[in-house]
């Protein structure tokens, strides 16, 4: 069992009571220790601690929650981690209390770095092009830029009403991919084709829908391989893939063009042409059609702001939002595979109660906890900060783990068993998830800079795992799934789900 107040390297304990102690105001009357102090794993000048992934290194073949359920084990609840090769420095966080403490801090112009190389491509390398656009979109902006666009997306994505009204093209697409994947099972009632490309092609023809307003017709058995929508799943993809190599491993693209960088800048290149391609068509057609507000896509409703600002959202809701809701659901249909139990008491909700269904959203945030899409969160430091009795000095980047914070057995009991009553029961309840600290879970970020995209996703999911429960039993066939860490968490071949008629 992990416990909070297990932690070797601290003296604070505030979690095993569920209370949850300031540790900034607890220890104001001591000395600040120096940033030099945070424990973590040595690092060498300019290769920071590459030394300890390499064979024979501490941190050799560990990844994803292994990786960082090590350092929690080896440092405590801050480590640092040195740059690398001109990067930053980096200060993990596994404690909930210090990642409120920054979430809320940076609340009011929150800076998230992380793809630094889409960055320097949209922020130098188009410019130097010529591009001179004030925005460059809601992922790489930052401070005055970032909030005026952020302001114009706001109402129409974090609205509830706004969002419902998707209710129904969203579950059009759903039916349509449950029937793709009947006709697409063999003789076993295994999927036939690569099953991560089909929910890909599920979550990318709901977003598309919803941000452009036009079915893509993904489903279409002829697509050919080199047709615009394939080209833009792969393009994904690889976007995800190069980003983990230039942003969140070591590499010297800073100083020197490495392959993968020049890689990255053709790609990223094609995908925003792609993506304006898609967006050019959807905007040609609608100066033509006059629709009532509540029928208009999220485009069409940007368009009325501002023509510019529309299509650089647009154009990061895309690429955005088409992984993370894609492995998410691989990772619920998963878990519910393995816990047909849940699967069944699910299932008797949706088919009895098509207007309330809180067990399915429990299944879902369930799932997230247990299988989340991304690892962390990430802040820079706009000032100092005093965490757990460190001085953490301005421009650093704290990511916050919050991976491992929902699996501590002092947030949520029982932490590594699928259990989405927790998300239900009464406050009396040992399960109750109340008893956990709030910023334990956040698996949607927080506060102004949270995921704009949050109520979209949550309502896909539900639409699509409604309709899938309601036609197919899911079974897992042998061992273990096994998920590779990269930006996003992914499920590793083979899929060996069955999609039995139910
Ligand atoms: C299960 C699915 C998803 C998860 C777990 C997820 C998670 C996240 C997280 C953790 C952030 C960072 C928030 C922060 O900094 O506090 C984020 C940002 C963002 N997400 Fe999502 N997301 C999901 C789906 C989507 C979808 C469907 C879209 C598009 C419709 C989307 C678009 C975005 C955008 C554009 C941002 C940047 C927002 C900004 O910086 O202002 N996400 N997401």
């Amino acid at each position: 069992m992990q416990n909070c107040a297990t932690v070797k390297h601290r003296s604070v304990i505030y979690c095993s009571t569920h209370r949850y102690f300031n540790i900034a105001t607890e220890t104001t009357t001591q000395p600040l220790k120096t940033w030099e102090e945070i424990p973590g794993p040595p690092s060498l000048p300019i290769i920071g601690e590459i030394h300890h992934f390499l064979p024979g290194g501490s941190l050799y073949k560990l990844e994803g929650y292994n990786l960082q359920n090590h350092l929690y084990k080896t440092y405590g609840p801050i480590v640092k981690m040195k740059g690398h090769f001109g990067g930053p420095d980096v200060v993990m966080l596994f404690d909930a209390e210090s990642s409120a403490q920054i979430l809320r801090a940076e609340n009011n112009s929150p800076k998230r770095p992380g793809f630094m190389s889409l960055e320097y491509y949209r922020k130098v390398v188009k410019r130097k092009k010529g591009h001179s656009d004030k925005y460059t979109g809601l992922i790489t902006d930052h401070g005055q830029e970032w909030r005026e666009l952020r302001s114009a997306i706001n109402p129409i994505m974090l609205q509830p009403k706004s969002i419902k009204a998707y209710n129904e093209a969203l579950d059009e697409v759903a039916q349509d991919m449950v029937a793709r994947m009947k006709s697409l099972r063999n003789e076993n009632n295994m999927i036939k084709t690569k099953f991560s490309e089909e929910i890909n092609l599920w979550s990318l023809e709901s977003i598309g829908l919803i941000a452009l307003g036009v079915r893509l017709n993904s489903f279409d058995f002829n697509l050919p391989m080199d047709s615009p929508v394939r080209k833009l799943i792969k393009m994904v993809h690889e976007f995800f893939a190069v980003a983990d190599i230039l942003d969140f491993k070591p590499s010297i693209w800073r100083f020197y063009p490495t392959k993968t960088f020049k890689r990255a800048m053709k790609l990223y290149d094609e995908l925003e042409n792609l993506n304006a391609e898609f967006i050019k068509k959807t905007v040609m057609r609608l100066k033509t059609e006059n629709k009532p507000d509540d029928e208009k896509s999220v485009l069409e409703k940007l368009i009325d702001v501002d023509e510019k600002v529309a299509v650089l959202i647009a154009s990061d809701l895309l690429f955005a939002g088409v992984d993370t809701v894609a492995n998410t659901m691989i990772f619920i249909f998963y878990l519910l595979a393995i816990n047909p139990d849940k699967q069944n008491k699910l299932r008797e909700e949706v088919m009895n109660k098509p207007d309330r269904r809180p067990y399915i959203k429990a299944c879902i945030k369930e799932a997230m906890r247990l299988m989340p899409v991304a690892f962390g969160n990430l802040r820079e430091t706009s000032r100092e900060y005093n965490l757990l009795g460190y001085r953490i000095p301005k421009n650093v980047f704290v990511i916050i783990c919050h991976q491992h914070m929902a699996l501590m057995e002092c947030h949520y009991p029982r932490p590594h068993e699928y259990i989405p009553e927790r998300w239900l029961v009464d406050k009396d309840d040992p399960l109750y998830y109340g008893n956990a600290h709030p910023f334990a879970f956040s698996i949607f970020g927080y506060g102004a800079r949270g995921c704009i995209g949050r109520r979209l996703a949550e309502l896909e999911m539900e639409v699509f795992l409604a309709r899938v429960i309601e036609n197919f039993q899911i079974q897992w066939l042998g061992e273990p799934i096994k998920v590779r860490q990269s930006v996003v968490n992914y499920v590793v071949e083979p899929f060996n789900f069955i999609f039995k008629d139910v």
